[in-house]
């Protein structure tokens, strides 16, 4: 086995799971009836933030009962480290999203900033309303802003390293099925 794999394979089996499958479903499902009910009529743009709100966004888009149009853009200021950076746009929307109603939808809320940057550019782009969704809202007192959440919260969460549900180790295990936390951090 590589070296990657066997290192894979140990964060796994030394992480702590603090959210199981069934709790993140069922966190998933009512996230989609609060979203359902205020976004049903307003004919959202949905922009999957690529690469952790893959996961949310196919689990959640296939709950929401009337018509979505869903997009992608790719931003990221963690790359493969465990601390973040400066946001990286990789791929801007090109969509027009003027005085459209916008739903972004990410795996987490950590301080705020990636949500923050990504918002901030659609409202420059004529965006009407931006609303944001995401799994886990890491809970601590470093959010760029004070008192900031997101539209739609599915789970919060200790300040700990995660990994799973759309959430890499070192650009592995966003496939794990439940939110973990990696040992020691
Ligand atoms: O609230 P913040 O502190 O800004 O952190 C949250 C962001 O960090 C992760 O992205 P990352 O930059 O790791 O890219 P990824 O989506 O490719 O994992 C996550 O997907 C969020 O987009
Ligand atoms: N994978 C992962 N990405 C993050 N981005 C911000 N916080 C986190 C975290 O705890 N885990």
């Amino acid at each position: 086995m590589s070296d990657t794999v066997t290192e894979m394979n140990q964060v796994m089996a030394e992480a702590d799971c603090l959210v199981n499958e069934q709790q993140v479903h069922s966190a998933i499902e009512t996230m989609a009836g609060e979203i359902t009910e205020r976004l049903h009529d307003r004919n959202p743009l949905l922009f999957c933030v690529m690469n952790g709100g893959l996961i949310l966004t196919g689990q959640l888009l296939p709950q929401l009962k009337f018509p979505v149009q869903a997009e992608y853009l790719h931003a990221t200021r963690y790359r493969q480290e465990t601390t973040g950076g400066i946001l990286e746009w990789k791929l801007r929307p090109e969509v027009d999203m003027k005085d459209r109603t916008v739903l972004i939808v990410d795996d987490i809320l950590d301080e705020g900033t990636t949500l923050c940057a990504i918002a901030d550019y659609c409202l420059t782009h004529g965006a009407r309303e931006v609303l944001t969704a995401v799994l886990v809202d890491k809970q601590h007192e470093r959010k760029a802003r004070p008192d900031l959440k997101a539209d739609f919260t599915g789970l919060e969460v200790e300040d700990r390293f995660l990994f799973g549900y759309g959430m890499d180790y070192k650009g592995y295990w966003r496939n794990a099925p439940g939110i973990y936390a990696v040992k020691g951090l």
